[in-house]
């Protein structure tokens, strides 16, 4: 198929997904990379750079990567005439199955809140699946971070990230107002004349649909236990309702059934034979056991804004973000992406730590079926590391570590994959 703005290479093939949701992955796979504004010119070119030589080294050229750059943000802007969010980049990601990004600005006064929000949404990649483990000799806040080990699943298309929300003193939010307190009998608004106005959609489908993925995460991964983490106490009809519609998924999907009394459930993994608890803490307590009890807790099913918050937090854990992976998927479309921004204040600078774009990228290959590269990489980031040669946000928590750029490391990486 051809595109308006985007060449696609001759030599290599398209990954395609079979009914049962599994992929064909062909020995030259093109996959779609978009740059990223601010420093996705620094980590992007230095992740390719990386994955090629993982794959190089794995497979001696019967395996090759073709890359193929698509357009989103301030890049799109300039190929597509001002256009930040083109659909055509949509349809690709969409044909293509699998994709890597860069982070993305929101543009200022754009109709859009956030890129990264809306290409989750158009593609209903409902999951954000962020892994949080530690590397050793991370520098960490914490005294054991070896004792932080989950996989964050973050529900990615609902909650206030749906934008439904209308400005102060707004014809819009005064109409929404008029509407609550004439027809719903609201009498709770403090202060209506001034006040802001947001929607927070959860439904069943959408919460179940999550739930259900991080379960068989922990069947398929033989993790110990999954944590529905929300605030049900005050969102009654939002967040409790998404931690008893993820019990119920629990047992009418699993079997899970009633642990002394419940609400925790117990389930047996078809796969090992092994407990698996289903089990939920309000998101403050939660923010709070993280650091006391981090043990606790494997696998952690949340909604959209608890699971933001919480990714960052679990990253600081182990490291920071410049170390913290993810990707976004949904029944058969994954783009993967890092946790962090575009931390503006140190685009092009060659400075950033690009490990959340490399561990997404591991995440991808693995994901391909490409383990022994996936492989290479960790123990390219594990040689690295141990050698104490990093970037700057590590190497200033770091006695006597080595300095490198954001290029070097990626070069350490690759030095190291032997390792
Ligand atoms: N998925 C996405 O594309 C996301 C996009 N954004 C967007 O990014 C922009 C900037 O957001 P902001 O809130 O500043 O958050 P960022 O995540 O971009 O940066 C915050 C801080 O985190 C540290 N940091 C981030 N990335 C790295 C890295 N690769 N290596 C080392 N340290 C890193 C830096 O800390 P220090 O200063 O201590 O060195 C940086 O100042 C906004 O426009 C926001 O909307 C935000 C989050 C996700
Ligand atoms: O899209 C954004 O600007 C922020 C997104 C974000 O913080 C996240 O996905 O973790
Ligand atoms: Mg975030």
């Amino acid at each position: 198929m051809a595109y308006d703005k985007v060449i696609v290479p001759r030599d290599g093939e398209k990954i395609t997904v079979n009914a049962d949701l599994s992929l064909n992955v062909p020995n030259n796979p093109i996959i779609p990379f978009i740059e990223g504004d601010g420093i996705g010119v620094d980590i992007t070119p230095v992740m390719i750079k990386v994955v090629n030589g993982a794959v190089d080294k794995a497979y001696h050229g019967k395996r090759s990567i073709i890359w193929m750059e698509v357009y989103l943000g301030e890049k799109a802007a300039k190929v597509y005439d001002g256009e930040y969010l083109p659909s055509e980049t949509l349809e690709v990601l969409k044909d293509y199955i699998i994709s890597i990004k860069g982070p993305l600005t929101t543009p200022v006064g754009g109709g859009f809140r956030s890129l990264n929000v809306a290409v989750r949404q158009e593609l209903d990649l409902y999951v954000c699946q962020r892994p949080v483990r530690w590397f050793e000799g991370v520098p960490s806040p914490v005294r054991q971070p070896e004792l932080t080990d989950m996989v964050i699943f973050r529900e990615n298309a609902e909650d206030i990230y749906a934008g439904i929300e209308w400005e102060a003193g707004s014809d819009e939010a005064k109409k929404v107002i008029n509407f609550l307190e004439k027809e719903m009998g609201v009498t709770k608004i403090r202060f209506s004349e001034d006040c802001g106005i947001g929607i927070k959609p959860v439904s069943k489908e959408g919460s179940q649909r999550l739930v259900h993925k991080a379960i068989q995460h922990a069947i398929d991964n033989d993790l110990p236990s999954v944590t529905l983490v929300h605030k049900g106490n005050i969102m009654k009809f939002t967040e409790g309702a998404f931690k008893e519609w993820g019990y119920e998924v629990a047992a009418e999907s699993f079997g899970a059934a009633l642990l002394d009394g419940g609400p925790w459930m117990t389930l047996t993994n078809p796969k090992t034979g092994n407990d698996i608890v289903i089990k939920d803490v309000i998101a403050d307590a939660f923010l709070q056991q993280i650091l006391m009890r981090p043990a606790d807790y494997s696998v952690v099913a949340t909604l959209n804004l608890n699971g933001d918050y919480i990714s960052d937090a679990l990253a600081a854990q182990v490291g920071g973000i410049g170390i913290a992976p993810g990707a976004n998927k949904g029944n058969a479309v994954s783009v993967y992406e890092a946790t962090h921004g575009t931390a503006p204040k140190y685009a092009g600078q060659d400075k950033v730590n690009p490990g959340s774009l490399i561990l997404s990228a591991e995440m991808m290959l693995r994901d391909m079926g490409w383990t022994e590269a996936a492989d290479l990489i960790i123990s390219g980031i594990q040689g690295a590391i141990a050698q104490k040669t990093v970037t700057y946000d590590f190497e200033r928590l770091m006695p006597k570590a080595t300095l490198l750029s954001t290029s070097e490391f990626g070069d350490a990486v690759i030095k190291h994959m032997d390792a």
